[in-house]
């Protein structure tokens, strides 16, 4: 999957699509491969938390045990694609190579906090985790040695029944920590073969993602997950004909995964019915409850037939979680956890983060320099941006480019990452669309060509590098438009320790945040904090409440290892 270029950049414009800030920036990448193998599971007892059963019409909840669901699939009657595309599964599966390239020790230091009540303790191997055997076996066909801080923490919490606001860094491997939980809650759970099927699908599982490549990568993973275990993943996502997908539906789903547009649709016309979803997830949860998608999914989650908070399990996660996104968010959680794990590849420095003073009238000849000096040693780039026409500036100065933006069909914009993540174009030029979750190895570089006005935003973009323990490189373009990025982006460099140009911090010091958007959401090294440790938060009256501080009680059933109701530590 390397191209010629080891490397590649791409650059993302932002003209228009999702979330506030329209301006571009750039990725690069070189393909390849990913990740490493983990030992096999041994096998331990469920978290057995409390989580509710829900009775509803027929069903009674799971039994004990796991549940082969060997008609679960499609119930026997179709083949499974192979989504590894290894025909022969069992080689490498226990294989020698494990994670090359990847350094999760960057990772072992990274702060963690968690609050609320009666936490379950981490993890620290997959091993001690039951999963299930088929699960087991996925995960060391992915390669994955052990778990990621987020893992460790959010995939007992998931387990043991309790609702999440989990907010982990970019590439830190938040998919995994959804999806585990939902797919071996799901093989242990004897209704799931029993329920009808028909016209109208009752997934059991929910997960929502903002963009549609988003929704199509999250698919792929839990594919992989769900191999062989019986549990059916779908995807629903606009700009693809709905045919296609209805077609999917009938054939039974367990998990959907879905944008929330289409979901709507697919709701109104009564094609799913979410009467029967017992996990519900919502993936860079913060951008779901913005004012964007806010409406949409109030819809689903509260307006539709979904069982309410405390009868569902809900996790939400994300990079960055503001205070207020997080208030909204309780809305739709019961007695939750927070859990923060650290910022960015920050307090690892995985991410070297430079900016530069560029004029509006200097950026293409200043990024020309740049993807030069970076061809030179051997890397390439590619960009996106609502920026075609950048693209097309890029294409004639001999830098291949492609560019993916909401103004370009579905099928251009899947043509696009494709070419990028193959390597074919070395260049992506993006708009925000792409600055979201995506997973793309080897991206090199990230230009923001023009920066984003939140720094959450920012956050995201140049996390499209420096995954999974990998080192990445970020360059921003700042001119005096940029005013009031100045703070919070000398903020966050120095929490990553990264050399802040001294030119920058004297705009800092000139600027003022002007409120909102650009005020630090996280709090020191973390993305985000439990808002409900602010003093301005009222605890009268919700389900929700709030046990900082205290320690855990055997109430819980856990057994023994906890730490304190709220731990800041270096885990
Ligand atoms: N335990 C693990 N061991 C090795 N690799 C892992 C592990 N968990 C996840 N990965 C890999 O790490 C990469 C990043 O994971 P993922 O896309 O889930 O990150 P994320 O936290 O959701 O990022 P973002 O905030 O950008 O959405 C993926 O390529 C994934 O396969």
């Amino acid at each position: 999957m390397r191209t010629s270029w080891a490397d590649s950049v791409a650059a993302a414009e932002n003209p228009a699509t999702g979330s506030s800030a329209n301006n571009g920036n750039w990725l690069s990448t070189s393909g390849a491969d990913r990740s490493g193998y983990g030992a096999p599971s041994g096998g331990s007892n469920w978290g057995g938390g409390p989580r509710n059963d829900y009775s509803r019409s027929g069903y009674s909840g799971g039994g004990g045990g796991w549940n082969n669901r060997s008609g679960g699939w499609d119930r026997g009657r179709e083949r499974e694609v192979n989504p590894f595309g290894d025909d022969d599964p069992t080689e490498q599966e226990f294989g020698e190579q494990e994670n090359t390239g990847i350094n999760f020790d960057a990772y072992e230091d990274i702060p963690v906090e968690t609050s609320g009540d009666n936490v379950p303790p981490p993890v620290n191997t997959f091993a001690e985790i039951d999963l299930g055997e088929a699960l087991n076996q996925n995960i060391r066909r992915c390669k994955y040695v052990k778990p990621t801080p987020v893992q460790r923490h959010a995939i007992p919490i998931s387990l043991a029944g309790r609702d999440l606001m989990a907010c982990a860094q970019t590439g830190s491997g938040k998919t995994a920590a959804f999806c585990f939980p939902i797919i071996s809650g799901i093989m242990k759970d004897q209704f799931a073969q029993r329920r009808p099927r028909g016209r109208v699908a009752f997934p059991l599982a929910l997960i929502l993602s903002p963009t549609r490549e988003l929704s199509m990568q999250i698919h792929e993973e839990a594919r992989k997950f769900a191999y062989q275990t019986g549990v059916k993943v779908v995807v629903a996502y606009g700009g693809a004909p709905i045919s296609q997908q209805l077609r999917e539906l009938e054939r039974g789903v367990d998990i959907l995964v879905a944008t929330p547009g289409r979901l709507v649709d697919l709701l109104e016309r009564a094609r799913v019915s979410l009467e029967l979803i017992k996990y519900l997830a919502l993936d860079e949860a913060d951008r779901m409850l913005d004012m964007g998608f806010e409406p949409q999914i109030r819809k689903i989650v509260e307006q539709m037939d979904m069982p309410p908070p405390g009868v569902r399990q809900t996790m939400l996660f994300s990079a960055t979680f503001p205070k207020e996104i997080q208030r909204l968010a309780s809305d739709f959680l019961s007695t939750y956890i927070f859990l923060a794990v650290g910022r960015v590849g920050s307090s690892t420095d995985l991410i070297v983060q430079r900016v530069e003073f560029v004029n509006e009238y200097d950026k293409r000849s200043h990024l020309m320099d740049l993807l030069h000096a970076q061809k030179a040693n051997g890397v390439n780039g590619k960009t996106k941006k609502g920026a075609d026409s950048l693209e097309h500036w890029l294409c004639t100065n001999g830098f291949p480019a492609t560019t993916i933006h909401g103004d370009r069909t579905q099928q251009e914009r899947e043509h696009a990452l494709r070419s990028f993540k193959s390597g074919h174009t070395p260049i992506l030029v993006a708009t925000d669309v792409a600055a979201r979750g995506l997973d793309i190895p080897h991206v090199a570089h990230v230009v923001n060509f023009d920066l984003p006005n939140d720094i959450d935003d920012y956050v995201h973009r140049i996390g499209r590098t420096g995954r999974a323990g990998k080192s990445g490189l970020a360059t921003a373009f700042f001119n005096e438009n940029n005013a009031s990025m100045a703070r919070p982006l000398t903020e966050l460099m120095q929490e990553a320790n990264q050399e802040v140009p001294a030119w920058l911090s004297r705009y800092a010091a000139r600027s003022s945040y002007g409120g909102g958007k650009n005020r630090r959401s996280g709090g020191g090294r973390f993305g985000g904090r439990d808002f409900r440790r602010d003093s301005s938060f009222s605890r009268g009256g919700g389900a929700d409440h709030y046990g900082g501080g205290s320690g855990y009680g055997a109430s819980g059933g856990y057994s023994g290892g906890y730490g304190p109701g709220m731990t800041s530590a270096w885990d």
